[in-house]
């Protein structure tokens, strides 16, 4: 039996296609594997779609000495300690106070990462794209929502998962 993996116009989810019958199926025909459907011509289609596995957020990230990379747009040679970051992203996040609006306008202003020019956008990602802790966050968070203060080896961030 030959597959591949197409994607429903209709629906905008991936469905199997067997060319041999012509036969379409929503889920993997029985016989097929897990590991058989991934090397199906057109088997990207089966994750990080925007419904299937991706996820948007922007960040707040204030770095620290001990930061992977202590420097940014904002500040040539970064030499807070960590625990002067987490007082200072407390502040940011006492003002923040679950407003998207006021989230975007102190990321823009203080975020120590690049996507503070676009309000702490970072785009769509999925898995094994960013840090983990920073991955796990944001996939616990339903859109909309924003995370506690979280550490990664960038420094410490607040994220606001958007989609
Ligand atoms: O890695 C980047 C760029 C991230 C980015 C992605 C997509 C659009 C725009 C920016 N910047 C780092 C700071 C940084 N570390 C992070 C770790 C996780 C998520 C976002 C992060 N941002 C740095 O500047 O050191």
């Amino acid at each position: 039996m030959s597959y591949e993996i197409r994607l429903s116009n209709s629906r905008g989810v991936p469905y199997f296609y067997n060319t041999e019958t012509s036969e379409s199926t929503w889920d993997r025909p029985a016989g097929l594997t897990e590991e058989q459907a991934k090397s199906l011509p057109g088997a990207h289609l089966l994750t990080g779609g925007p419904g299937e596995g991706k996820v948007r957020a922007s960040h707040l990230l204030v770095k620290h000495r001990d930061s992977r990379r202590p420097s940014s747009w904002r500040e040539e040679n970064i030499t807070r300690s960590k625990e002067e970051a987490i007082d200072i992203l407390k502040g940011y996040q006492a003002q923040i106070d679950g407003s998207a609006e006021k989230f975007a306008e102190l990321a823009a202003k203080y975020s120590d990462c690049s996507s503070a020019k676009n309000g702490g956008d970072l785009g769509s990602f999925g898995k094994g794209q960013m840090q983990k802790p920073f991955e796990d966050a944001t996939y616990a968070l339903k859109p909309g929502e924003m995370s506690d203060i979280i550490s990664t080896d960038s420094g410490v961030h607040i994220i606001l998962r958007t989609a």
